[in-house]
């Protein structure tokens, strides 16, 4: 057992609802270590899985399956709600932990993140309830269709929303009556460990949740290419996105996609720029840690000395340091691996003749990883800061004049998560939103998020839409059954 943050976390595996730490022999790699963001210590270690895992792990789910889809919707809600009760019951313990491992902020996790946490699990468990068995008729037949749950299902999660952003899998791949496998990030694995207790003193079945930590190409690499697992669910990068897809190619496995994005911010000369800056500055959170962040900054050029001074005003206000603090605004980085490629993409960014006009290096008061908060203007047309996702606090400037030129550099890139605009002029919002490339406009705010609204991203932002009745169509086989008129 390891104890973070004064909470006891199981570092092992959760399969077929036991605790197994990884058949690799002892010497050989059956651990690696978990360091916190906040001083780069080592809080666990953390059971290594690789093939032997996830094998066990699939067969425990594909066994819990059948009685899993059998039980009756209600049931099922049930015991989605009293996961969550057990969730809101240890909010402050999963935020503390959450903290530790990936180094957001505590009043972050406190307030919003854990919440929300819980939500993901009530939500789509009513929404289950609610979920309709469309009949209709066709020349006398009755068509009858319906939600089966379509399997085992593996979720491969990332580290800058750990809790948050499996959840958002697990609940409804649960109330559709599949079974699951989760393969949390390597560098935040401690919350997924902590639901599986929770999930079990909930009432979980047996075999129905899974944990199997480890590495992504050594536990997750076997988990996606397995032939037994019916739908694949994955956040993170384009990379491991395509690793994936070959992986589950040979079985065509379904697959949801949601892989970040390079988003824009559109500021005219019509819009509050008190506002604008105000979302602007809010691209920092998660020290730029997210995939929806707009961290191109487009601003009409007349307007564009007035909005910047408005928006480095704001920044350097910001506080940044221990997470655990809750005074902090900005905490570190993920990793010193994750740090360096940040800095890489800063001094290219220079080497290319971008100024930065706050920020442009790593903290050097405080050390570790913490990055300041970085806003670079003048980047040559095409250039690597314009058109990368660098997942961290580094925003760009650029301007434009007209209203064609903004919508052809806010399409320019090979992303289409998400984009915001600001704009005083509703017309405009509605014409220069409808020409965007992006799963989600925001206008005039910036990360109204709801679970009712489909969630995803265009071009090599991803494949699919979770969210609402969208998440069940993935996690679902859908099935027509037309039934002839009965005699007599
Ligand atoms: N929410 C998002 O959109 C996220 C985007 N990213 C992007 O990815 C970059 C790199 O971050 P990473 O942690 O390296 O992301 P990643 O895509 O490598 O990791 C995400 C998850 O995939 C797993 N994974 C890695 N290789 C795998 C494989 N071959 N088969 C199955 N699973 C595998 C990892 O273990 C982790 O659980 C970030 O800088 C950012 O640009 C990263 C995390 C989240
Ligand atoms: O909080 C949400 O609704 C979505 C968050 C998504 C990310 O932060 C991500 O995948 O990076």
């Amino acid at each position: 057992m390891a104890t973070v943050a004064g909470v006891a976390v199981d570092p092992r595996h959760w399969i077929g609802g036991e605790r197994v730490a990884s058949a690799r022999p002892a010497g050989g790699g059956a651990t690696f270590t978990d360091l916190s963001p906040i001083d780069e210590r080592p809080i666990a270690e953390i059971a290594r899985g690789g093939a032997a895992e996830a094998d066990a792990a699939v067969a425990a789910a594909r066994a819990a399956f059948p009685a899993w889809a059998r039980t009756g919707r209600e049931e099922r809600a049930r015991l989605l709600h009293a996961i969550a009760d057990g969730v809101e019951k240890r909010t402050e313990e999963l935020a503390r932990v959450e903290t530790a491992d990936n180094g957001a902020l505590i009043r972050s996790h406190r307030r919003g993140v854990m919440p929300r946490v819980a939500h993901n699990f009530r939500f789509f468990a009513d929404r289950l309830l609610g979920l309709g068995h469309d009949d209709f008729e066709t020349r006398g037949h009755r068509n009858h269709v319906s939600w089966d749950p379509a399997g085992v299902c593996a979720l491969i999660t990332p580290w800058n929303a750990p809790l948050m952003l499996a959840t958002w899998k697990i609940a409804p791949a649960l109330a559709a009556g599949n079974t699951v496998v989760l393969k949390p990030a390597e560098w935040t694995p401690l919350t997924a460990s902590l639901l599986a207790d929770i999930a079990a003193e909930a009432g979980l079945p047996d075999g129905v949740l899974n944990v199997v930590q480890g590495y992504g190409a050594e536990a997750g690499g076997p988990l996606t290419a397995h032939p037994d697992v019916r739908r694949i669910s994955f956040t993170g990068s384009v990379p491991t996105a395509r690793a994936i897809a070959a992986a589950a190619a040979p079985h065509l496995t379904p697959m949801s996609l949601e892989l970040g994005g390079k988003s824009p911010l559109l500021v005219f000369a019509d819009a509050d720029l008190d506002l604008a800056a105000d979302l602007a500055v809010e691209q920092y959170d998660n020290a730029g840690q997210v995939c929806l962040a707009a961290t191109r900054l487009l601003v009409e050029s007349s307007v564009a000395e007035a909005f910047t001074e408005r928006l480095l005003a704001r920044t350097g206000a910001l506080k940044q340091g221990d997470p655990r603090d809750p005074g902090t605004d900005v905490g570190p980085q993920i990793h010193r691996r994750h740090l360096e490629r940040v800095d890489g993409f800063v001094r290219r960014a220079r080497e290319a003749g971008a100024r930065a006009l706050t920020g442009g290096g790593p903290n050097d008061d405080l050390g570790g990883l913490y990055y300041r908060p970085t806003l670079f203007t003048g980047a040559p047309d095409g250039a690597e800061i314009l058109t990368e996702e660098v997942f961290g606090p580094v925003l760009t400037l650029q301007t434009f004049d007209t209203e064609e030129q903004a919508v052809a550099l806010a399409n320019g890139t090979r992303y289409g998560l998400a984009a915001t605009l600001a704009t005083g002029d509703p017309d405009r919002a509605a014409r220069v939103s409808g020409r965007l490339v992006a799963g989600t406009v925001w206008v005039n705010c910036f990360f109204v998020r709801d679970l009712a609204a489909p969630f995803g991203g265009s071009r090599l932002s991803g494949m699919g839409r979770e969210g609402g009745d969208w998440s069940f169509d993935f996690y679902c086989d859908l099935k027509n059954t037309v039934t002839a008129p009965w005699a007599g």
